[in-house]
């Protein structure tokens, strides 16, 4: 599904601050995986997904999503079958829109704006079910602002929103990481409800190793811009939390202990 081979990206070329952030990276993604990924501080998580998305442009190598060659298409058209949630909801929702224009922007995504229909009532009904699946009680907030709603139900809307045109990909960047504990699990919850309801093959930065653990069929740790291990199937449903500080401490170095993955067991 999601074929990557030998991927580079440095930032600053050719100055003293020359930092090369993805090296070589080689990875192959089947059809509707759900890998974790975890990984150091700046060991190059969020920029291997910058790449996937298109918002960066590689250095070398190839990203083939389907079949299709992605490499130099343009991440607004990318986005047409790439789905994206962040940690800050901001980036992901529109804070000055109503939740009912956020959700029939997402469902307008990717056709002209002649061929966008109007949001007949029929089509309300129809998001006012599927917000009520996600038990966050905003199937009554249609005309609120997104702004005003809590953190965790933003994060449920723009789950729902990157889903909703059944994506090929859904790459979620550490999108529980700005929620408190409680929260934090709801999200997870209404991520595995959304990613197996329709196999979407999906990435899922976390710093919380439970989570990594816990969640998604595959994992996969990064150390300095390349993938250090890789693990799914039964191996990784045997895997613990303590494992993976195991892990940490084999394949990345002492300053990798210190990080903030520690604190999220
Ligand atoms: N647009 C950019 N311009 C310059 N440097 C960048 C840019 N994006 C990322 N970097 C640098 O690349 C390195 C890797 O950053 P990246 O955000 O990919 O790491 P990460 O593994 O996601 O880390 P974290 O867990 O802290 O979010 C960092 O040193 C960062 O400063």
């Amino acid at each position: 599904m999601l074929q990557i081979k030998g991927l580079y990206k440095s930032f600053s070329v050719g100055t003293p601050l020359e930092n090369r952030v993805i090296n070589g990276l080689d990875i192959d993604i089947r059809q509707g995986e759900f890998a974790t990924i975890i990984g150091s501080n700046g060991a190059g998580k969020s920029t291997f997904l910058n790449l996937i998305a298109g918002t960066l442009d590689a250095d070398e190598g190839t990203i083939v999503l389907d079949g299709q060659d992605i490499t130099d298409v343009k991440a607004f058209r990318r986005a047409n079958n790439i789905g994206r949630v962040h940690q800050d909801p901001k980036m992901s929702v529109a804070s000055s829109m109503t939740l009912l224009e956020n959700l029939s922007l997402a469902d307008a995504k990717g056709e002209s704006l002649s061929l966008r229909k109007a949001v007949s009532q029929e089509r309300i009904e129809g998001y006012r079910e599927r917000l009520k699946s996600l038990e966050l009680g905003l199937e009554d907030k249609l005309y609120t602002k997104m702004g005003l709603l809590s953190g965790g139900q933003r994060q449920g809307v723009a789950l729902l929103m990157a889903v909703m045109k059944r994506p090929k990909l859904l790459l979620l960047d550490e999108h529980t990481a700005a929620l408190d504990p409680k929260t934090s699990e709801i999200i997870m919850r209404i991520t595995d409800k959304l990613v197996e309801e329709d196999s979407i093959t999906t990435l899922m930065i976390t710093h919380n190793l439970k989570h990594a653990v816990q969640h998604g069929t595959r994992l996969l740790m990064m150390h300095e811009g390349k993938i250090v291990f890789d693990v799914s199937g039964e191996e990784k449903s045997k895997l613990t939390s303590k494992d993976l500080i195991e892990l940490f401490r084999k394949n990345a170095n002492e300053d990798a202990m210190e990080d903030r993955s520690l604190l999220s067991l």
